[in-house]
């Protein structure tokens, strides 16, 4: 049964609270629940104690009473002592942005990696925190995973300081674990460097369509094997990276990831526990953000990419913006703004083909039509110039084998000496 919540937020000087609280609602019913009361407060500022005033806290507990609800849900990040301080008084159970959030990841990781940082994430957001009931919460979700024992009201102090002290040791094995992965990880990226093949991310706000938009292209330019994406309407379906390789008719080939997607204020926790997962968009020579653009919202989806984009480090990558789900929305697709920007659907073939273009345009910027002359006896040559290249023409000379390709700089460099004469530049 889904469990009914009070969700409950400060009106701030300069904040637009409706789409903070629409997207605090979207958190709670992808963690099972509903929110069906929804409270807010102007305030200048915080109350430093139980973070919304006094009179809201009774009312708080008063609505809870009334309804019927035990659970509240705060559209911030609580301190220990708030979370604390606002449990005791309005007798809810509290949950604050940060631990819901850390909640969905918890129930959505499926890949050991993902769990390792979930796992990570929370075990440092629970340290400050032993003995609320958001940890508490949080703990009976690992039961047997995250060691248990420490989160129990009213420990003793030296319990509660061993506590931190396994939490920590635990935080360390588990990084210590994950360290070990991603660098095997990272090896596999640098594989993938060397075969000199360019690489693009997808990127974007939480159910924008990324994996759709990969499972599209690689139905269309994807050997036969390679696997599709797990994609579905919900938030945060994807928790890991996947790459695929892509091959286009003229045999220029790339790299696609698609990883996890944002939300704003991503707690930091997640940010820094997910930074491995989070760097396949930062070594990738461009990024494609896909944007749902039937959402109202959509311009602060792209403000909360973007700044996302900016905390974990990438700044410098190009990028396409490509509206998706234009099917939903009012407007002609596919469609091409600039050379930047696409309005297109993850649904539609055309507005695949087009984006593929739009890629391609972008990341195959440095290649060029050059003639080489194979002698006989470097068969290999000529395997690697039609299987990776985009032969143009070829010819058998009485030397050997000549070949007009578009290629890569690197692949031009590769193969000079075979260049023939009047094409070196
Ligand atoms: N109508 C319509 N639905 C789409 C389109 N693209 C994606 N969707 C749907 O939107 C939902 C989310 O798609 P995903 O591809 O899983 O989104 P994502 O960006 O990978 O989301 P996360 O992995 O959760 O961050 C799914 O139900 C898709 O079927 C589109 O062009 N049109
Ligand atoms: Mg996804």
């Amino acid at each position: 049964m889904t469990e009914k919540v009070i969700i409950a937020g400060l009106e701030l000087p300069n904040q637009d609270l409706d789409y903070a609280m629409e997207e605090l609602s979207a958190l709670v019913e992808a963690n099972n629940m509903e929110a069906t009361e929804k409270v807010i407060q102007k305030l200048e500022r915080p109350n430093p104690a139980t973070y919304f005033g006094t009179g809201k806290v009774t009312e708080l507990h008063e609505l809870g009473t009334a309804t019927d609800v035990q659970t509240l849900v705060v559209n911030a990040e609580l301190s220990p002592s708030q979370i604390r301080n606002l449990e005791q008084e309005s007798k809810l159970s509290v949950i604050d942005r940060t631990g819901l959030i850390l909640e969905i990841f918890a129930n959505r990781a499926q890949s050991r990696e993902a769990k390792l940082q979930v796992e990570i994430a929370k075990l440092n957001y629970q340290m400050p925190r032993l003995r609320t009931s958001s940890s508490q919460r949080l703990d009976q979700q690992s039961a047997g995973d995250a060691g248990g024992g420490y989160t129990n009201r009213g420990a003793g102090e030296t319990k509660l300081e061993m506590s931190r002290r396994t939490i920590q040791q635990r935080i360390n094995n588990l990084t210590h674990e994950l360290k070990e992965m991603t660098t095997s990880t990272a090896v596999q990226r640098k594989k993938r460097d060397q075969a000199g093949l360019p690489s693009v991310a997808l990127v974007g706000y939480t159910n924008a369509g990324k994996s759709t938009t990969m499972n599209g292209l690689v139905r269309m330019y994807g050997k036969n094997d390679e696997k599709q994406v797990f994609e579905k309407n919900m938030l945060f379906a994807t928790l890991d990276t996947s790459v695929r390789q892509l091959t286009f008719p003229d045999q220029k080939q790339l790299l696609l990831s698609d990883t996890v997607g944002f939300v704003s204020n991503l707690p930091h926790q997640l940010i820094k526990a997910f930074r491995s997962t989070l760097a396949e968009a930062a070594q990738a020579d461009l990024l494609v953000q896909v944007v749902d653009i039937s959402d109202p919202h959509f311009r602060e989806m792209i403000e909360t990419t973007n700044e996302t984009l900016q905390e974990i480090g990438v700044t410098k990558v190009p990028m396409i913006v490509a509206f998706n789900k234009a099917d939903l929305a009012d407007v002609t697709y596919p469609n091409f703004e600039s050379t930047d920007e696409l309005i297109y659907s993850a649904r539609d073939k055309r507005s695949l083909v087009m984006l593929a273009n739009m890629i391609k345009q972008k990341v195959f910027t440095g290649y060029r039509e050059a003639t080489f002359l194979i002698p006989f006896d470097q068969g290999q040559v000529v395997d690697y110039l039609n299987q990776h290249t985009n032969v143009l023409k070829t010819d058998y000379k009485e030397t050997g084998t000549e070949i007009t390709t578009e290629l890569s700089s690197e692949d031009y460099h590769r193969y000079e000496n075979y260049l023939v004469a009047g094409t070196v530049e």
